[in-house]
Formats: structure tokens, sequence, C-alpha cells
């Protein structure tokens, strides 16, 4: 390939938390990077994927999901979602098909009316396979009175459907750059930090309630061994002091589940063994401290 027909560019992905952002993503790169789970709120980092359409370099911005923040790490979270959008050459704005406009919604765009950019934004209508067709053409409609968007594509992200077009039309939106990343990468994390990810999604997958969002799991150490495989020690930090034992589980047999879960994970994404050794510890105030922040890629902001 000649470097004068290809493309690059970024694109953010925005929508109220649960609307399929993760899940597009992963089908448009074609490889698991960020995680999906069924609970809300799962995304933390700006983690990014780049998929390779005809000539161009397409690399996703992964956004926290948007809502109206409360906590200090919440409003980490929101602003690492609009700065990815401003900094984007094109903004996707996902919304739910059976949810249509929800105030939560209506908030985002009203956001995006007062970004002053000039990014084009797309509509994606997500989820289309959990109503009836009649209903899409209406909720289309009233979106679009709503804010002015530059295309509507009506998808499942799940299912695949609708995203070929989308694909194509993103290769074709981006400017004419240099690629900016190696041909096979798909993910700019560190490997790291990406393990780090697998083992809290093992572990929102099996605890219930607040917790999940209480912890956070920290990649420690990190060896390569002589035959190839990887030692990978983690620390899952929870905020209270009752957590720990929910996350050991009974005779530590929640926290050895997670383990083995991840660690058939951590081995298929990497395509090689991997030893796993997890530890539970308690600090009470990990989500206000400024170091946690940089590890998950978000700026911490001081003063409550
Ligand atoms: N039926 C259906 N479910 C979908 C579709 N796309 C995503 N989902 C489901 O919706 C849930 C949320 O998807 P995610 O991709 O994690 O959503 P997200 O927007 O990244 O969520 P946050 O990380 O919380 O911001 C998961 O259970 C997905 O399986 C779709 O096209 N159809």
């Amino acid at each position: 390939m000649t470097e004068t027909n290809t493309r690059a560019g970024f694109v953010a992905l925005i929508g109220e938390p649960n609307a399929g952002k993760s899940t597009l993503l992963n089908r448009m790169v074609g490889a698991k990077v960020s995680i999906v789970t069924h609970k809300v709120q799962t995304t933390r980092a700006r983690i990014r994927g780049i998929a390779l359409h005809d000539d161009s370099q397409i690399v996703f911005v992964d956004t926290p999901g948007i809502f109206r923040p409360r906590r200090r790490l919440d409003r980490s979270m929101v602003a690492a979602a609009w700065g990815g959008a401003a900094d984007a050459d094109v903004i996707l704005l996902l919304i739910e098909a059976h949810r249509g406009l929800t105030d939560g919604a209506q908030a985002i765009i009203d956001q995006l009316k007062s970004l002053d950019t000039k990014t084009p934004v797309a509509l994606i209508i997500n989820k289309i396979d959990r109503v009836k067709s009649e209903v899409l053409l209406a909720l289309s409609q009233k979106l679009n009175e709503a804010y002015a968007f530059q295309q509507t594509f009506m998808i499942s992200a799940e299912k695949g459907y609708g995203c070929a077009d989308l694909l194509d039309w993103l290769a074709a939106q981006v400017p004419a750059s240099p690629w900016l990343y190696p041909e096979d990468q798909i993910a700019d994390l560190p490997m790291r930090m990406i393990a780090a990810e697998i083992t809290r999604e093992k572990l929102t997958l099996r605890l219930h309630e607040e917790i999940p969002y209480q912890l956070t799991v920290e990649t420690e150490q990190w060896e390569e061994k002589k035959d190839g495989s990887a030692r990978v020690e983690q620390v899952i930090y929870v905020a209270r002091p009752g957590h720990k034992g929910i996350v050991l589980g009974k005779g530590g047999e929640t926290v050895k589940a997670v383990g083995q879960a991840a660690r058939t994970e951590m081995e298929e994404f990497m395509g090689r063994r991997v030893h796993l050794f997890l530890q539970v510890r308690v600090r009470e105030n990990w989500q206000n401290e400024a170091e946690r922040y940089g590890e998950m890629g978000l700026d911490f902001r001081d003063g409550d």
C-alpha cells in the first residue's frame, strides 16, 4: 500500500451507560479489547481499539458512559468522556432503540450542542433487534429533530446488523493521513492494563450490586518466563473491610473462580500460557487517590 491513499482518524463513542459502546467497539475492531458486561459503567479508561478498513485506520475511543456525575471518580469519568469526544474526527452517539430519547440522552444532546465543535456527529440507533421495525423511523425522526446529525445508522452491535455500512462510512470520514499505529496493533493499552480489565470484568460478572463499582484491579508484577508463559500478579483493592470476604468467597472460592476465568481469557487474548496470582487488599480511600486515576487513564480532579 502506498501511503498517499491512506486515511486515519479518531472516532469517539458516546452514549448513556449500557448503550452498547463497548460491544460496538469490539465488533468494529474484531477482537475483544474493551470489557462488555450487562452492568452499567464498566468502562473507566479511555480504551482505544483500532479497525483497519479499506485504506483507513479508524481509532476508536471508548468513553465511559455519560451520566450525571456525583462522586469524584464519576466526575473524572465524565470529563474523560467529553475530552475524548472533543478531540475526535467523528463522534458517534449511541441511543438504545427500545429506550428512545430518554432524559439522559437529551442531556447528552444538550451537551453536544454546547460543545462548539465542527466534528460531525452520527446518530447510531443500537439494539434494533429489540424493537419492531415500525418504531425505528419515528424514533429516528424525533432524534433528528433534536439534533442535526450528519448521518443516521440503525444497527445491532450485538448481532452485527448495519455494522458494515457504518464501518464503510467511518472509513470515508476519517481524514487523509498516514496511519497512526502499526498495522497489527489493535489496542494501545498496555498489556498490564488489559489484564487488569479482564480480571475486573470477571469480578463484575460474579459480584452483585455496588461492590464492583467499589473495587479496582492493578497488575503489580509481570514476569516473562523462559518457557514463553507470563507470571502475572494482581491486587484487587476493595473499598471496605467487609467487601474483602465477599470477594474471597467461602474458602476463597469466589476469587478462585474469578482467577480461573480471567486466566483463561488472558491466555486466549495473548495466545500463551499465563500464571495468574490474585490478592485482595482493603484500601478504603482508593477512589480518592491520585495515582489510581493515572493508572486508569483518567485525570484526577481535585476538590469535592
Ligand atoms: N439486544 C442487544 N443487546 C446489546 C446490543 N449491543 C449491546 N448490547 C448489550 O447491552 C449491554 C451493554 O453493552 P456495553 O457494550 O457494555 O455498553 P456500554 O455502552 O459500553 O456500557 P458502559 O461501559 O457502562 O458505558 C450488554 O449486555 C450488551 O450485550 C444489541 O445490539 N442488541
